[in-house]
This record gives structure tokens, C-alpha cells and sequence, in this order.
């Protein structure tokens, strides 16, 4: 490990002086949409991590021992928590946590804080998660910057949403790769951003309902902004 947990190391300009950035996918449909966005820009590196934290901890700890880069990002689709992030829209985690990690009790779940085991939250650069953010709506995207969950399990049912959401209050999307792509960016120091856009609700499952394909878009067109807002 090359820095203490929780630092974050300042992350401006990060594209100039041939800084580089890595973007984690948990599949490839999302790799190529983040593709489209970039336009060929060869600062970044988008490689698929495979579905889950512990796929996207081991593919982004390989990805970063082999090339140097200023930050990481986590980025696909993800569920969307009621009356926080519609379908569509997109979310830039003001912070990466992994919401089931812990253990059940008779009174409750514990987290990995809470049972004195670590953290199962990351920091980011919040002022960085911003500026992204203010890049997103400035170009006519619906956007905002809230808590990630990562979660094992896709949530099923209104209970569990309701769960999720008393842990975190905030919670704006769930994902699966998050908190492992930030893990393994931590244990070198380098600073990680997450940016999900929603393809279903979190709550009852009705795969039907996903909106794979305009969440796809928005993270093209959320991938096209980013040259730009991380060069200024
Ligand atoms: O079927 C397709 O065409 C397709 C295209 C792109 C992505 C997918 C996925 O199924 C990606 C799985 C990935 O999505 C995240 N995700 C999406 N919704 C949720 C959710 O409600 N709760 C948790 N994770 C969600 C997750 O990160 C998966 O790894 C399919």
C-alpha cells in the first residue's frame, strides 16, 4: 500500500503534464458506450472489470500495476434510488460505499466501521465530483452528485431500498463495482471518481422496466464531457 487510507491526493489538472486517466466498466456495452463519448481521446484507458467489487478490485489492482495513472474511475449503469436519481439521469458519487459489508444482528446491520474491521466507505475529491457534476448539467444532462452504494446482491423488493437507504441516507444509486475499483485505487494513493447513469429504479425487480439503452446514452454522453472538465 503506497498511501494512508482516506487520503486523497489532489487531482488538479489532472490531464495536463501526461497525466492518465483508467476508467473501470463492468461490461463491454458500457465500455464502448464511455468509447463513443471519449472519441479516441488517448489520455484514457477504459477497461471491462467484470460484474462485482471483487472482479473489479483484482481487474483494477492488475490495470493499475501495469501503467501510471492521476485518477480512476468507476463508471456503468446502476438502479436509481426513489425521489433521489430517475431513469436516465446520471450520478457522480460524492462518496463510494459498500453498503452490505458488514454483519446482520438481532438489532440490526452493523458495517465494517461499526464492527471496528476497517471502512466500508471511500472518500473522494469531493470539489472534483462537483466540478464534474456542474460539467454534466452544463451540457444539458440531468445530474447530480450523491452517495454510491455498492452493493452484492441487485435489490428485489421495497424493503430492502428502504433498508439500504436508512444505511445511507442520501443514497442516490446502487452499483456493483464501485467500492472495489475505489478499494484498489486507495491502496495506491490514486484519487477515484464513480459515475453511474440510471437504467432502473432500486426497488421491486421488473427487468422489464430497465432502460439499459437511454442509460447507455447518458453515459456517452456523460464520457464526452470528461476531457474537458478534467483538463481545466
Ligand atoms: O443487457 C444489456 O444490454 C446490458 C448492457 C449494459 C449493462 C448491462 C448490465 O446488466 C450491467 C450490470 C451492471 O449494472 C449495474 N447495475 C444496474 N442496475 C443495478 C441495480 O439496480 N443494482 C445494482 N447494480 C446495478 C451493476 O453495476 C452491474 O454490474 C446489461
Amino acid at each position: 500500500m503506497n498511501a494512508e487510507p482516506n487520503t486523497i491526493r489532489t487531482t488538479a489538472p489532472l490531464l495536463q503534464q501526461g497525466g492518465r486517466v483508467l476508467i473501470m466498466t463492468s461490461v463491454q456495452a458500457e465500455k464502448e458506450a464511455v468509447l463513443r463519448g471519449l472519441r479516441e481521446d488517448g489520455r484514457f484507458d477504459v477497461v471491462v472489470a467484470g460484474v462485482g467489487p471483487a472482479s473489479a478490485a483484482a481487474s483494477t489492482a492488475a490495470a493499475l500495476a501495469a501503467a501510471d495513472y492521476r485518477l480512476v474511475i468507476s463508471a456503468g449503469i446502476a438502479g436509481g434510488f426513489q425521489g433521489q436519481a430517475g431513469l436516465g439521469s446520471l450520478v457522480v458519487a460524492s462518496e463510494i460505499i459498500a453498503a452490505d459489508l458488514g454483519a446482520e444482528t438481532p438489532d440490526g446491520f452493523l458495517s465494517l466501521d461499526e464492527l471496528g474491521f476497517g471502512s466500508a466507505r471511500v472518500p473522494v475529491d469531493t470539489a472534483l465530483a462537483g466540478r464534474v457534476t456542474e460539467a454534466f448539467r452544463s451540457a444539458g444532462l440531468t445530474a447530480l452528485c450523491g452517495p454510491v452504494l455498492t452493493v452484492t446482491t441487485v435489490t428485489g423488493t421495497a424493503d430492502r431500498a428502504a433498508e439500504l437507504a436508512s444505511r445511507a441516507p442520501g443514497a442516490a444509486a446502487e452499483g456493483m463495482e464501485g467500492f472495489g475499483v475505489a478499494t484498489a485505487a486507495q491502496h495506491r494513493g490514486i484519487p477515484v471518481l464513480e459515475i453511474r447513469a440510471i437504467s432502473n429504479p432500486v426497488g421491486p425487480r421488473d427487468r422489464d422496466a430497465w432502460r439499459i439503452g437511454d442509460a447507455l446514452a447518458a453515459l456517452e454522453a456523460a464520457s464526452s464531457q470528461l476531457p474537458e472538465v478534467l483538463t481545466s
